[in-house]
């Protein structure tokens, strides 16, 4: 199978000539679940920048479905299918939960923000799918701002489905969210593996183990070792790096 996201020999210089990455091979197949482990500074966040086009490689490649990306503007890939959440303009406070989706929906299609009629009726069953995947039917008519941690989570990733992302990319989903919320999280990239290809940074250990998904150590930019959670978990060296400190 083609590689849905590719990445060769990635390097990313920031100013002053520091290089955060430092020749990053990565390879995701459609429909995988993947995690980016790291320590502090490991360029976990920096690899997601550069996927997303919010930094350019100052060397090596980015190939998304076969096409190279690499330095692409951001509003750009996030029209081709890739999705950073987090991105702006986020969540609109005092629209309700259905409304923030339907702006969603028709962001996709280039549309006017505004709302009122629009979406076709495929568009209604999709959006309506993804409001039962993320567990938000109950609050369609609840205003964002009126939302819990966790369910304003769970709306900005469904925000970004509705966008049409086929490539999600997730910076520390779980921050600040109560351990239910986060196994809500965790049920949820579970769910979407084979219909949405997921790249997702993460220092959880717990929320990390309740996922099925493969999982790559980054350390000082380079990959330091790739495997399951229990491999990289075993691994005498990434323990030294780095689970170590929360398994010794
Ligand atoms: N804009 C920037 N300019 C200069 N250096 C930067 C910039 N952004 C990040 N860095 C540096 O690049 C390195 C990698 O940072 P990055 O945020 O990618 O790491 P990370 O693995 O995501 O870390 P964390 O887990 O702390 O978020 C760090 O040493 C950081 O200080």
């Amino acid at each position: 199978m083609e590689d849905f996201l590719r990445v060769e020999g990635l390097e990313v210089t920031y100013e002053g000539g520091f290089k955060a990455l430092d020749g990053v091979d990565l390879k995701v197949t459609k429909g995988e679940l993947r995690v980016l482990l790291g320590p502090n500074g490991a360029g976990k966040t920096t690899l997601l920048d550069a996927i997303s086009g919010r930094v350019r490689p100052s060397r090596g490649r980015i190939l998304f479905r076969g096409k190279e990306i690499g330095g692409t503007p951001e509003h750009v890939l996030a029209w081709k299918g890739v999705g950073r959440k987090f991105q702006n303009p986020g969540v609109l406070n005092g629209l309700t939960v259905l409304e923030n989706l339907v702006v969603a929906t028709r962001r996709r299609k280039g549309l006017l923000t505004s709302l009122g009629p629009g979406l076709s009726a495929e568009e209604w069953e999709v959006l309506e799918s993804t409001l039962g995947l993320v567990g938000l039917q109950d609050k369609r008519y609840v205003k964002a701002a009126a939302l819990s941690h966790g369910e304003r989570q769970r709306l900005e990733l469904a925000m970004v489905l509705s966008t049409g992302a086929e490539l999600l990319l997730l910076d520390e989903p779980t921050a600040g969210l109560t351990r239910s919320e986060t196994e809500a999280v965790a049920d949820l990239l579970n769910r979407l593996r084979g219909a949405k290809t997921v790249v997702v940074v993460e220092h959880d250990m717990n929320f990390v183990g309740k996922l099925a998904a493969s999982v790559t150590v980054l350390h000082l930019g380079k990959v330091l070792r790739e495997g399951t959670f229990e491999e990289v978990r075993q691994d005498p060296e990434v323990r030294a790096v780095y689970l170590g400190r929360a398994y010794a």
